[in-house]
Order: structure tokens, then sequence, then C-alpha cells
């Protein structure tokens, strides 16, 4: 079913995105994550640490802003290190109201310049007099000497005044929301704050201490968000040092590279009272270290993310505003017309994968957005149009959809894929690879007699993974049903065809029969037709995924008929460039399967017979 333009943009009244209002702040600008944002909020002023869970692009990183702007910027503190005399090892740590510390700094500042001001007074006048002594006594050379020395020793000997000026450590003066930290990927030193090296360490040249402590990302995100995507990846031993620091919040510094100077250097403990936003995919939550996990679950929330919204008008009007907001933050693209919305609405149902559904990995989505944007910039057009968006869906391809062009015209030149005639054991298949390119995948039987004496077997080549493997015994059973043949006669070998990548996943089952069968019986199968569908052990068709891919593939590849599973029929939302230029047929049982893909003769005709009366018992 063709849909109109108004309904693709849930019939909201507009011309252009320009008349799209956007929220200003992020948490209201979040779409499709209704329970998180909720938990968020909760978090936020309960100052939990929150764990999110879910696809990339569906929004985690922009919750984590989202609950920094939540939270009170009244609280939010200046950290600053001071020079301690009795354990210069061991810098001192002080904290005060934002804003504060920059102050504190510039008055030490003041103080110490003007004490050395008045140090170099006193030198410069010792030596003049010194010099005018000495010439009034003829011992102006002497005298010389004499004053460059004491000048040399006050200068270098004496403590300099501004190493007692503290450090700033963070500073949060003048900010507009309480900090957020992305630690994604940091090592330990940017992390959890280091000490720099220093070469000179004695002899009056060497950096105070303080001066060369730095502060970690838990530090500056004292009284904010910490966020660290794929947690997993840090080491144990980090999260370990994480944990410390969410308990105590507070950690001190030290080197952390342990043949640097800094290592000796060990500050006080300095705050780092931070909520943690973790995330990450599943992977994530199984690598991560079980302590810290449990403190996140005790102390905190556990939120899924999800990666599709239903299709309601609601939503489709949110999908609306996430285009203008996209725009908007992008803050160089030109506004979509009504018409290149409503492309970009389709983009996200047909990336949904699932009927009655939209995208939520809205990274990818924005990623056409601005391509789209782009493109439109470069025609010089004042606003972006359907054909800057079909254009930018061309461009901004995954590596996966490149893969698969690539595969596509290398099996087109070594003719890997047969897309007319009557072949007897061979069948297109259709596949997906990654996740969004979908491949055609030819699939060939053989069968030979039995080599062993017990039994025939099946062997499956093209690097199957374990649930093709399973696919291809359950395709076997119902094969013996149909046939009737005695199996342990023959050894059946299949063959996927130049599949480089291995193949996952049964949607493959229905081609697997067709050319089990078709090689058995000894009849033709027709070679512009290309076919996706799992099969249950009683003949029944099941739905698969990536539909929409597969048949655009098929299409690409110059078939002209693909048959389908019937529940995947609403799940079909081809491109208008794709739409017509191929027959779907949509199925429900095998013998559907065979009457659509083998080549009319009389032994099909008794084939299919059998198999309907088989049916109806
Ligand atoms: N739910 C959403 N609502 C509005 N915009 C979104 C949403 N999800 C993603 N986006 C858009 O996609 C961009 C990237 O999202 P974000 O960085 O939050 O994803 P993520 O889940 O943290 O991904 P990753 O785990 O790969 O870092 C956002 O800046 C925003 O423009």
């Amino acid at each position: 079913m063709v849909e109109s333009v108004d309904e693709l943009v849930g019939n909201l009244k507009f011309e252009t995105t320009k008349e799209i209002k956007v929220p200003e702040r992020l948490i209201d600008q979040i779409i499709g994550q209704d329970h998180a944002v909720e938990a968020i909020r909760k978090a936020a002023v309960q100052k939990r640490h929150v764990m999110l869970i879910g696809s990339p692009g569906t929004g985690k990183s922009m919750l984590a802003k989202a609950m920094a702007e939540l939270l009170p910027k009244e609280e939010l503190e200046d950290i600053l290190v001071y020079p301690n005399p009795e354990d210069p090892n061991q810098p001192r740590i002080r904290t005060v109201p934002a804003g504060k510390g920059k102050e504190i700094v510039d008055a030490y500042k003041q103080e110490a310049m003007k004490k050395e001001q008045a140090r170099n007074m006193f030198l410069f006048t010792l030596v003049f007099f010194i010099i005018a002594y000495s010439f009034l006594q003829n011992q102006i050379l002497w005298g010389i000497i004499a004053a460059v020395m004491i000048f040399m020793l006050a200068r270098y000997m004496l403590p300099r005044e501004e190493k007692n000026v503290p450090k700033l450590l963070v500073n949060n003066a003048g900010r507009e929301t309480a900090p957020f930290e992305d630690a994604t990927g940091a090592h330990a030193g940017a992390l959890f704050g280091d000490v720099r090296h220093d070469p000179f360490q004695s002899g009056g040249l060497e950096t105070p201490a303080h001066e060369r402590v730095e502060a970690g990302a838990i530090h500056r995100a004292h009284k904010g968000v910490l966020y660290i995507d794929e947690i997993n990846t840090l080491t144990i031993e980090s999260q370990q040092k994480l944990l410390t620091a969410l308990q105590e919040k507070r950690f001190p510094i030290t080197g952390q590279s342990e043949r640097s100077s800094g290592a000796m250097v060990r500050t006080e403990p300095v705050p780092c009272d931070f909520i943690l936003v973790a995330a990450g995919n599943l992977d994530a939550l199984y690598g991560m270290h079980p302590a810290l996990r449990s403190r996140i679950r005790g102390y905190g929330y556990e939120i899924y993310m999800n990666d599709t919204m239903e299709d309601t008008e609601e939503n489709r009007r949110k999908l609306v505003r996430f285009v203008a907001q996209e725009i908007v933050r992008d803050g160089k693209i030109p506004h979509f017309t009504r018409d290149a919305v409503a492309e970009i609405i389709k983009e996200a149902k047909k990336r949904a994968g699932r009927r009655g559904h939209l995208t939520l990995r809205l990274r990818e989505l924005g990623g056409i957005i601005r391509t789209a944007g782009d493109i439109a910039i470069s025609e010089g057009s004042e606003y972006v149009t359907v054909d800057h968006v079909l254009k930018a869906k061309k461009i901004a391809k995954s590596i996966e959809e490149q893969l698969a062009d690539k595969y596509i015209e290398r099996r087109k030149d070594y003719r890997l894929f047969i897309t007319e005639g009557m072949t007897v054991g061979r069948v297109n298949g259709l596949a997906v690879i990654g996740e969004s390119a979908g491949i055609v995948l030819p699939i060939i039987a053989e069968i030979t007699p039995a080599m062993s004496k017990e039994e025939g077997r099946i062997i499956a080549t093209g690097r199957l993974q374990e649930i093709a493997r399973e696919a291809v015994i359950n395709v076997s059973a119902i094969v013996k049903k149909i046939i009737g043949k005695d199996m342990s006669n023959y050894d059946v070998h299949i063959q996927f065809v130049g599949t480089y990548e291995g193949v996952e996943g049964d949607s493959a089952s229905i081609s697997i029969a067709t050319a089990v069968i078709s090689a058995l019986e000894g009849i033709e199968v027709d070679q512009s037709v290309a076919m996706t569908g799992s099969l249950s052990v009683k003949g029944d068709v099941l739905p698969v995924g990536g539909v929409t891919q597969k048949i655009e593939a098929a299409i690409q590849a110059g078939l002209k008929k693909v048959i389908i599973p019937k529940d995947n029929i609403d799940d079909v939302l081809l491109d208008s460039e794709h739409e017509n230029r191929i027959e779907i047929i949509a199925v429900s049982r095998i013998d559907e399967v065979l009457e659509h893909s083998l080549v009319d003769c009389e032994k099909k005709k008794k084939l299919l017979e059998k198999l309907r009366s088989l049916n109806s018992v």
C-alpha cells in the first residue's frame, strides 16, 4: 500500500521544517525512549547511577547529556590543588563554590607578583650599592662579580613566590549546566587523573608537585555526569578503581606511570561526586566487573533501549520533529520540504525491519539527513527536496551495503548467479549481510548414491553457522516426508555458492528445500525466481528478517519474481525507484513455493497433488 505524503508526516500541517518548533532542553528532544527518559529524570533527582544497554545510535549518550542538564548547577564546585610544605609529595586539595577558584588563583598570583617585585627591587638596590661602593673603592671588577653572584644566588636559590600559587584543577566558572564528561575509551590517566613527570626534580629548576597534577574525567565530572560507553573495555583494575571512586566520592590523584617521578606524588583525596551513566550493548553487561554492575543495580537504574517504536501518527510527528532537530543541531544544512521529510519517515519504516514500526537507530537516520543537506548545499538549493534524500540514501550506504554492491558486481562478472533459464537442483536464495544489505545467495543441491552402507548423509558446504546447519537438518525431514523416497540410499550435497562471510539464520530453508526436491525429482527450477523464507517441519513457510533488503538485492541482480513468506508482506517497503520492478509472491506453504519456482511438467503436477493431499490430511 503506497502511503500519501500527508499520512507519512502524521498529517502534520507544515510546508518546510522551518515551521517546526524544536524543544530547547535535550531531555525533551529524545524520541521513542520514554521509559529511559522517565528513569533519567528520577535518577537526576535522586542522584542514582544508570546503565543504558542497547543498539548504537539510539540516544544513550544523548540521555546522559540530558541528565547533566537536569542536575542543579548551584551545587557545582571548583577544585584547587595547593602545595603542601609539610609533605611536598602530597599536595593539598580544597573545594570552593564554582567561579571562586579562579578568583583565588588570581589573588595568589597578584600577591606572588607583588612579593617578587619587592624582592627584585631590593636586589637591584643592593646590586646598585655594591657596584657604587666598589667604584668608589676602585674595585669595580670585584664589585661586578660580587653583584652578579648575589643576583644569581637570589634568583635561583631563594624559593620563587609563584610556586605557592595553587592550581585550579577543575574550573566550573560560568557553566550553563552541570558537567558532562564522556570517558569512553579513556586510559587510566585520563580517567583517574595523573601527575606529570618532572625531568629536573630538584636544584631549583623543578616544577612543584601540585603544578604537575592533572584532573581525571571522574574529577571533572564532580557534581555532574560521567558517561562511559562500552564500559567492559575498561581493564578490571580500572573498573575496580571506578567502583572505589563511586563509593567514596573522592579519589586521590597519583602519577600513572610507575617509572615517572609523578608516581611519587599522591594528592589528598580529590572530590569526584559524579553520577555514572554506563552504556553499551549486551556484551558490555557480561564483560563488566560484577561488583560494579551490582553497585549500579543496587543504587540505580538499568534500562534497555528501544530499537523501534510503534508506527503511529503521533510517533510519525515525532520523527518530523527529529528532522527539524537534526537540522537545528547541525546548524549548516537547509530546511527540508514536506515531501523530503516524508521520504525520511519512509526510510524510518523500512529500517525498522518490523511491521508497524519505525526505527529508533536515529543516528543512522541523522546521517541521511545531513548527507541530503550537504547535497542540497552543493546544488545551491534553498531547501532539501525528495531528490536530495534519494541521492543521500545512495551515498550514505553502510560498509555492508557497499560490500553487497561489490559482491553483486563480482558475481555478475563471474556469472555466479543465473537470472534466466531452467536448471535442476539450483535455486536463487536471498540473504542479508551485516544488518542492512541484501544479497542473492545461490544454493545448489546434488544427489549421489549413499557412500556409507548404513545411511545416506546430508553434506552442506559454504561456511554454515549453527542455525543454518540446523535449518538444513530440519529441511531434510520435510523433504523425506514430501518425496517419500528412502533417503537412506542417497547422500545429499548442499552447496551455498560463493559465501565468504559464512551463512547464519534459517531464512534459506525454503531455498534449500526447493533445491533438494528439484534434484531428487529431476524437476527444473525457474532461474528468474528468487526466494526467502523459513520452514516449519510441517511445511509452513515462516517469516524472516530483512525482506525489503533481500527484494532490493533480487531487483538489482535482475531477477523477475521473488517468493516471500505471507507474514512478511507488510514488511516490504520499497523505494519509489524499486517499486513495481519485480513480481512479489507471498506464500504460506511449501507447495506454493514449488508451484511458483518449479518448471511446469507432469512430475511437478504429481508432486503438488501428492503434497496437497498430505496437507489436507
Ligand atoms: N532517541 C533519540 N531521540 C532523538 N535523537 C536521537 C535519538 N537517538 C539518537 N539520536 C540522534 O543520534 C545522535 C547519536 O545518538 P547517541 O550518541 O546518543 O547514540 P548512542 O546510543 O550513544 O550510540 P553509541 O552507543 O554508538 O555511542 C544524537 O546526537 C541524536 O542526534
